[in-house]
């Protein structure tokens, strides 16, 4: 499988390569020159798969030039620190399918591809006999799954901006209680949407990229999305054995377009999806986009799902590329034009394309907590606030026969004072978080200006 830029650039490059580069040296996202199609039969294979065989599966059909022994290591490696046997389990509730992807160790579906992500930068780097500086941005779980999948870690150094403030105090706590001498934590003043511009400026120096050896966690780096189609594939099969379905519905809540971008992947790839049900907070860019193709940028405000408060979704680029029939140069056209204008517009043949591939809702702060409570009132079960807004807009678009199965993209106890506030008491906490606000800190505090980053990078760069 080779890789190739959005923005028509780069190609032919090997998944090793692909995911040492992370953004694509022109500034495009990379993606597969292909998409492998996968039968019935294959599908029907699959789904009967446990979760390490499966993602070793699908991950070998993107990454041919990885040893198979190696890819099995690193799957078992990557898996082993999740708490629950079936890594992601299906749970049936009310009506609905709940795929947990918080078992890993920091309690979002972030760990899925950053455990993963972390054993492989390691096993590229001994191989290579390279150093690396991990640079990312988050709105609050990137951050702490990626640092929980690279600490300890020889030659390598990360570097995560996280917008001062605005993620809850256990995603912070996560982040900044981690005191390893590699580990770095910057609370940019501003926004998600500053940090990751940051980020990505900061890739776009393709010469600094490569001085500094410069990797990517975020949903930038392919090798993070390719590892969130496995829970595609692995949900779908459970709840056909439950159910004896012939499609299922995904509700996806959204940020940064990567994990519902896996989905639209696993689709290509052939996976019976009928409908990829995108659910947005109050920032809901990509909400209007799909509605109305109304694809303008709003101003960020905080919600109770505050990993979702994001208006420029990255990896909107890597759809967008898609949506314009693969032409590089169109995409690098549209994303100058964003950055000029702050929106896009679309034609009434694409906005037609755009609804055949997605339906959307945008779930504002009182809906996500009054679902939090009704759900729990009817089952006992507790969503965290972006689960819940997935699960609101599942059951408010997902209709007919088809099992809707929705992600529960992070463990309530996160998000305390949200729970608190639509069920009237705490989150039961897992055990990884006890104590966690006795712990030792380490954090810095930074202005939203990509030179103060580079240089606190140049001194602290390994
Ligand atoms: C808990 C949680 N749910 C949902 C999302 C949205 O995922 P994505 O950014 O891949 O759209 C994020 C992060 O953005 C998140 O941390
Ligand atoms: N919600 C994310 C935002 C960054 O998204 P990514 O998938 O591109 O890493 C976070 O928790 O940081």
């Amino acid at each position: 499988m080779r890789y190739q830029s959005t923005r028509g650039g780069v190609s032919g490059i090997s998944f090793k390569d692909a995911v040492l580069m992370g953004l694509a040296d022109d500034g495009g996202l990379l993606l597969p020159e292909t998409i492998p199609s996968l039968s019935e039969g294959d599908i029907d294979a699959l789904s009967r798969l446990a979760y390490p065989e499966l993602a070793f599966q699908i991950i070998s059909l993107y990454a041919g030039d990885l040893p198979s022994a190696a890819l099995k290591t690193l799957i078992e490696r990557s898996y082993g620190t999740f708490t629950h046997p079936d890594i992601t389990p299906v749970v049936h509730e009310d009506g609905v399918y709940i795929l947990e992807l918080f078992h890993g160790p920091t309690l979002a579906f972030k760990d899925v591809a950053l455990q993963f992500l972390g054993n492989l930068f390691e096993y590229l780097l001994i191989e290579r006999n390279q150093k690396m500086n991990i640079l990312g941005a988050t709105s609050g779980d990137t951050g702490s799954a990626a640092i929980a999948g690279i600490r300890g870690k020889k030659n390598i150094n990360i570097f995560i901006l996280h917008p001062q403030g605005k993620t809850s105090p256990i995603q912070e706590l996560q982040m900044t209680t981690v005191t390893d001498p590699n580990v770095f934590n910057l609370a940019v003043e501003g926004t998600f949407d500053d940090a990751q511009a940051i980020v990505k400026e900061i890739f776009g120096d393709v010469a600094f990229k490569n001085q500094y050896a410069l990797g990517a966690v975020n949903s930038i780096n392919w090798a993070r999305v390719l590892a969130q189609v496995v829970y595609y594939f692995y949900a779908f099969g459970r709840v056909q054995r439950l159910t004896g379905c012939r499609e299922v519905d995904f509700s996806v809540p959204t940020g940064n377009f990567g994990d519902i971008f896996a989905g639209y992947i696993a689709r290509r790839m052939g996976l019976p999806i009928r409908r990829l049900i995108l659910a947005t907070n109050e920032n809901n860019i990509l909400a209007r986009f799909v509605r109305h193709g109304d694809y303008s940028l709003g101003t960020v405000v905080s919600t109770p799902s505050p990993s979702m408060d994001i208006q420029i979704a990255s990896n909107f680029e890597r759809y967008l590329f898609y949506l314009l029939d693969e032409d590089g140069a169109a995409v690098t056209q549209a994303m100058a034009d964003f950055r000029t204008h702050g929106r896009l517009h679309f034609s009434d043949t694409q906005q037609a394309k755009v609804r055949e591939d997605f339906l959307a809702l945008s779930v504002d702060g009182e809906q996500t907590l009054a679902t939090i409570r009704a759900f729990h009132e009817l089952t006992s079960y507790v969503l965290d606030p972006h689960t819940a807004v997935g699960v609101r807009a599942g059951r408010d678009l997902a209709g007919g026969e088809c099992p809707v199965v929705c992600l529960a993209t992070a463990h309530p106890a996160k998000f305390g004072d949200a729970v608190r506030r639509a069920i009237g008491r705490d989150p039961q906490r897992p055990p990884s978080l006890e104590g966690i606000e006795d712990k030792p800190k380490r954090c810095e505090n930074i202005p939203a200006d990509t030179q103060a980053v580079r240089d606190y990078l140049i001194q602290n760069a390994c």
